[in-house]
C-alpha cells in the first residue's frame, strides 16, 4: 500500500516536470516561429494584389471611414473574397467585424452573420445603418412587417439587404428561416456566412452556447459559401473544436497578435476589509479619471455589485450596477447611460459581457479574480479598444479562491483554469505553465519579489489537516487559516494572516492540499483535505517557497494605495515616453520596456549602476539611447509624487534617494504573442 502511494507521488512529480518541460518547449518553439503572427494553413500569399483591391480600398475609406487596415485585416478580406473558409483569432477590439462586413459589401447578395447576443447584434446593426449599409437582424424583437420584408429579400432577392444578423437559435430552431435561407443560397445570393464570437461553439471556451454546436449545419447545407469564424479566444483546444464543429477543416487560419501594448495590468493585494478596497478603487478613479472617463468594475456576486456601486456613489463617483437579476429594461437603461457617458462606472457581474462595444473604456477593475485567464483576458480586454493607454487592475486575495472554485469545479478543466489565474496573481511572475502565452499578453506590474522558505509551516498545515481528517472533521480555507494563526501564536511565528492564506493556496496549487466540494440546499461549500503530495511535505522531500511582492504587502490603507496609484501614473508616463521615442526611432511595437528598481536605490545612487541595471533589462543599445529620458521621467514623477505627500514642502533629494519603494516592471510581450 505504502509502495503504491510512493509510486503515485513519484508519478505526479514526473508529471509536474513533464508539464514544465512542455511549457519551456512550447515557448522555445514559439520563439522560433516568429511568422506565426500571420499564420495561414496554406502557403498562399494573401497580401498580394487582387482584382477587388481598388474597390475594397474605396469601401474601406468611403463607407467605413477607415484610413488603413490593421494587422491581418486585408489578408483576411482577401481570403474570404477568394472563397476560402477562414478562422480569425484576433484580440478584442482588433477589428474583426470589418473582416466580414467589407466582403459582404463587395459581393452581390446577402451575408449571414451569427452572433450570440441580442445587444451585440443591435449595436452592430445600428452602427452599419448609420453608415448607410443595409443591415438587418432577424430576432425576437423584429416586427412582423420587417420579418416579411426580410423573408422576401432572402427568397426573392427583393429589397435592399446586404447583411443579416441572427442568433444561433434561429439556425437550430427556425425551419422557416432555414428554408428561406436555402432559397437564397439556391439562387446564388448567399455570399458568405460569418460566425462571430465563434468560441461559443466550444465547451472549452468561456461562453459556451449549446445552440452554437448546431452551426455545423451551415457548412453542410452551403458547402461552397465561404464561412468565416471569428474569436478573440486563442487556446489550441478552442481552435480545434471550432474547426471540427463548424466543419471547416481546411480553413485558412489567421492568428493575429494578441498583445495589447496599450493595456497596463496590475495585480493588487486585496484587503480583507471591504471598505479599504473601495477606498482604494475610489481613490484610483478620482486620481486618474476625473473627467468622467469610462470604466468597469467587475464583482463576483450580484449583491456585491450593488454594494460596491452604492459605496462608490457615496464617494462621489457616478456608478451603477448591472447583473442578471435585473429586468432587461433596467439593464439596458444602465448600459445606455454608460454608453452615452451619462454614467462613469458600471459595476457588473460577468453578465456584463460580450455586448460591450464602447471604444474608450479607460479602466477595468476586478474587485474579485476571474475564473480563468481566458475570462480575465476577455473582461479586461474591454479596456482601451481605441488603442489609447488604459489600466486593468485585479484585486487578489486568497480568500476569494474558494468562492470561485465552488462555482467552477464541475466545469471541464474549471479548477485547472482557476488555479492558473491564481498562480498568475500569487506569483506575479511565476510560470503559468500552459498559459505562458496568455501571461505574456499582459504587461505586468509587479513589485519586489522575495522568496520565503516555508517548509516548516507547510508541515504544520498538513499535519494539522491530517489530524482533523482523522477526527472526521472538515475545514474551509478560512477556518484552516484561523487555526494556523492560533497555532502560530503558540509557536511564536510571525507569519501574517495574508501570508498564511497565501501559503495554503500555494499548497493547493502544488497538490499538497486539495479542495473538495459539498452541496447544501443553498450553496456548494469548498473544504480542504490533504492532496496526493502531502506526504512529501511531511517527509521533508519537497520545498515550499512563497513569492511575496514586498511592496504589495504594504497595501494596507489609503496611503499605500496612493503609492501604488502613483506608480501606475509613472507607468503611464513611461509608456507615453516609449511611444514618443519609438515614433522617432521606429521601434514602437513590442519594445520590452522597463524595469526600474527604486528600492534597490537605482533612482539614482550612481549613474553607472543605474545604467548597468537598465542594460540588463532593455539591452545596451536601448539603454544608451533612452536611459537618460527614462530617468528624467522617473525623477520628475518621483518629485511629483513626493511633493504631493509633503503637501508642497520643498523637495528633499536626499530623502528621495532613500525612499523605499517598489520595483516596477513593465514588460510588453515581445515575441510570440
Ligand atoms: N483598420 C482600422 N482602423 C481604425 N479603426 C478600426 C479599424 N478596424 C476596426 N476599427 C475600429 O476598432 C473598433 C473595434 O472593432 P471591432 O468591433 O470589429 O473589434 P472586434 O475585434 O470585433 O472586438 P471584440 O472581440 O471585442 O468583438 C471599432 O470601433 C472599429 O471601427
Ligand atoms: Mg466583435
Amino acid at each position: 500500500m505504502v509502495a503504491k502511494e510512493t509510486v503515485l507521488e513519484e508519478l505526479l512529480n514526473v508529471e509536474f516536470e513533464i508539464q514544465d518541460v512542455e511549457g519551456s518547449v512550447g515557448s522555445i518553439k514559439r520563439k522560433w516561429r516568429p511568422c506565426e503572427n500571420s499564420a495561414s494553413t496554406t502557403a498562399e500569399n494573401w497580401s498580394g494584389s487582387f482584382e477587388w483591391d481598388s474597390e475594397a480600398d474605396d469601401v474601406r475609406f468611403n463607407v467605413f471611414g477607415i484610413l488603413s487596415y490593421r494587422a491581418n485585416q486585408r489578408e483576411i478580406i482577401n481570403a474570404v473574397m477568394s472563397g476560402k473558409d477562414v478562422m480569425v483569432i484576433m484580440a478584442a477590439g482588433g477589428g474583426k467585424s470589418l473582416c466580414y462586413q467589407l466582403p459582404a459589401i463587395l459581393r452581390d447578395g446577402v451575408a449571414l452573420v451569427i452572433s450570440p447576443l441580442l445587444s451585440l447584434i443591435q449595436d452592430q446593426v445600428m452602427g452599419l445603418t448609420a453608415l448607410g449599409i443595409p443591415a438587418y437582424m432577424l430576432t425576437s424583437t423584429t416586427s412582423k412587417e420587417e420579418e416579411k420584408f426580410l423573408y422576401r429579400a432572402l427568397e426573392k432577392g427583393e429589397g435592399d439587404l446586404k447583411i443579416l444578423y441572427v442568433t444561433p437559435e434561429k439556425i437550430s430552431k427556425s425551419k422557416r428561416f432555414m428554408s428561406k435561407l436555402e432559397k437564397c443560397h439556391h439562387a446564388g445570393r448567399l455570399t458568405l456566412v460569418a460566425v462571430d464570437e465563434a468560441h461559443c461553439c466550444s465547451q472549452w471556451g468561456h461562453d459556451f452556447r449549446p445552440d452554437y454546436k448546431n452551426l455545423g449545419i451551415l457548412k453542410t447545407q452551403f458547402p461552397n459559401v465561404p464561412l468565416i469564424a471569428l474569436t478573440a479566444t486563442a487556446t489550441q483546444k478552442v481552435q480545434v473544436d471550432l474547426m471540427e464543429m463548424l466543419r471547416i477543416p481546411k480553413c485558412v487560419k489567421f492568428l493575429s497578435t494578441v498583445n495589447r501594448p496599450n493595456l497596463f495590468y496590475m495585480v493588487r493585494e486585496k484587503s480583507s476589509v471591504g471598505k479599504v478596497v473601495i477606498e482604494e478603487i475610489a481613490g484610483f478613479i478620482q486620481e486618474f479619471y476625473l473627467n468622467n472617463e469610462s470604466g468597469i468594475v467587475y464583482c463576483f456576486s450580484r449583491k456585491e455589485c450593488e454594494q460596491v456601486a452604492k459605496e462608490l456613489r457615496e464617494r462621489g463617483i457616478s456608478a451603477d450596477y448591472y447583473h442578471a437579476d435585473m429586468d432587461v429594461n433596467a439593464r439596458e437603461k444602465v448600459h445606455m447611460r454608460w454608453s452615452n457617458n451619462k454614467l462613469q462606472v458600471i459595476v457588473g457581474t460577468v453578465a456584463f459581457g460580450m455586448g460591450i462595444n464602447k471604444p474608450d473604456v479607460r479602466f477595468v477593475i476586478h474587485h474579485s479574480l476571474s475564473k480563468s485567464m481566458e475570462t480575465y483576458y476577455q473582461e479586461s480586454g474591454r479596456a482601451g479598444r481605441d488603442g489609447l493607454p488604459s489600466q486593468c487592475l485585479l484585486y487578489f486575495r486568497p480568500g476569494d479562491v474558494p468562492r470561485q472554485s465552488s462555482m467552477v469545479f464541475y466545469e471541464n478543466a474549471g479548477l485547472q483554469n482557476l488555479y492558473d489565474i491564481v498562480r498568475y496573481c500569487l506569483g506575479c511572475v511565476t510560470t503559468v505553465r500552459s498559459q505562458a502565452r496568455l501571461r505574456k499578453w499582459m504587461s505586468l506590474v509587479c513589485t519586489n519579489t522575495l522568496l520565503f522558505p516555508l517548509r516548516g509551516h507547510a508541515k504544520i498545515v498538513v499535519s494539522m489537516l491530517q489530524d482533523i481528517q482523522q477526527n472526521d472533521q472538515r475545514l474551509t480555507l478560512l477556518q484552516l487559516v484561523d487555526k494556523m494563526k492560533t497555532k502560530h501564536k503558540e509557536l511564536g511565528s510571525d507569519l501574517k494572516r495574508e501570508q498564511v492564506e497565501q501559503l495554503i493556496i500555494k499548497l493547493i496549487l502544488d497538490r499538497v492540499l486539495k479542495e473538495e466540494f459539498q452541496h447544501t440546499a443553498y450553496a456548494t461549500n469548498a473544504y480542504l483535505t490533504t492532496g496526493p503530495l502531502a506526504n512529501q511535505i511531511l517527509q521533508g522531500k519537497r520545498d515550499v517557497k512563497l513569492e511575496v511582492c514586498s511592496a504589495q504587502k504594504k497595501v494596507a490603507g489609503i496611503n499605500s494605495a496612493k503609492h501604488n496609484v502613483a506608480f501606475s501614473g509613472l507607468e503611464l508616463k513611461l509608456d507615453e515616453l516609449r511611444k514618443e521615442l519609438s515614433s522617432i526611432h521606429g521601434e514602437y511595437s513590442h519594445t520590452p520596456f522597463c524595469l526600474l528598481n527604486k528600492s534597490a536605490g537605482s533612482v539614482p545612487t550612481s549613474p553607472s549602476r543605474w545604467n548597468r541595471q537598465l542594460e540588463k533589462i532593455i539591452g545596451r543599445l536601448k539603454a544608451e539611447k533612452y536611459g537618460e529620458r527614462i530617468l528624467e521621467q522617473i525623477i520628475k514623477y518621483t518629485d511629483l509624487d513626493e511633493s504631493k505627500e509633503d503637501h508642497g514642502s520643498e523637495s528633499r533629494p536626499s530623502k528621495r534617494l532613500k525612499t523605499k519603494k517598489a520595483l516596477v516592471l513593465i514588460e510588453s510581450s515581445d515575441d510570440d504573442a
